[in-house]
């Protein structure tokens, strides 16, 4: 199996040498194999956002080396990277534009990521291209590619997100807390969304969350942080003997 991630002795110091100098990544190293599903849970300030930051390359490490396909990003930036790398925030308001149409969105995401099988500006082949590709989320939005994005609520703007992140050749999807502002019903279906994408093109699948439901169902891999540290770190086998019960303990 190929390395898609890999982290060698990283830390992340915030604010060196005043009083508010924070710890938040601990020389760690983590090694993620190409197509792994990893959700990463622990309490609040363990330090998983700053890690998702230095895997995008959205911060720098204070030391240590990332790698991507076996080769050295550590000093390339986010925009750098993003060939390689997708991700959805938290906010769905976030990933898209609320005045342009789902159609004009994809165009962007077609403009910025020269995704391959959609041609830009052939109009009619691109429309029914990404009607396609909605109709594949089975929200009905493949009716609605017209209408801005704005008007559509944060189920379907998410689930569109990660639609439209993953169309290029991107083979890492990182995912921090992507269902936190959304209601039970649309959570379900941005999750399921992101597990189908994940199979579907072979992604390499990172999933920051405080849904013990999520965690138990999703991925084939489990790490818990504390205090800047990977403590607990389990595989698919390990992570299918626990138990819910097992796995409320890892949140804290
Ligand atoms: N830009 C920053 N400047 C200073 N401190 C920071 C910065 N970003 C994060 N930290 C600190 O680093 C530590 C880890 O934060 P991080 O956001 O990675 O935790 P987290 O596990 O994602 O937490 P949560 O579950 O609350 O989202 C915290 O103490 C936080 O206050």
């Amino acid at each position: 199996m190929q390395t898609a991630i890999k982290l060698d002795n990283i830390s992340k110091t915030f604010n060196h040498g005043k009083p508010t100098q924070v710890d938040a990544i601990k020389d760690v190293g983590l090694t993620i194999q190409s197509g792994e599903f990893v959700v990463i849970v622990g309490s609040n300030g363990s330090g998983k956002t700053t890690l998702l930051n230095l895997i995008s390359g959205s911060i720098p490490p204070s030391s240590g080396i990332i790698s991507i396909n076996d080769a050295d990003v550590t000093k390339l930036a986010d925009h750098e990277r993003s060939k390689w790398i997708a991700r959805v925030f938290q906010n769905p308001l976030s990933g898209t534009a609320s005045e342009l149409s789902i159609l004009d969105n994809f165009r962007l995401a077609a403009i910025r990521t020269k995704a391959k099988g959609l041609t830009i500006g052939v109009n009619n082949a691109f429309k029914a291209a990404v009607r396609n590709k909605v109709a594949t989320l089975g929200m009905g939005l493949e009716n609605k590619i017209e209408q801005p994005m704005g008007t559509l609520s944060g189920g379907q703007r998410q689930a569109l997100t990660l639609l439209m992140s993953v169309m290029d050749e991107c083979k890492v999807l990182l995912l921090d807390e992507p269902t936190a502002a959304l209601d039970p019903r649309s959570a379900a279906v941005v999750m399921q969304t992101a597990d189908k994408l994940s199979k579907e093109f072979n992604l390499t699948t990172i999933l920051v969350t405080h849904n013990l439901k999520d965690a138990f169902t999703y991925g084939n891999r489990i790490i818990q942080m504390a205090e800047g540290l990977v403590i607990k770190d389990h595989d698919a086998k390990a992570k299918n003997g626990l138990t819910q019960n097992d796995l409320f303990d890892w949140f804290s």
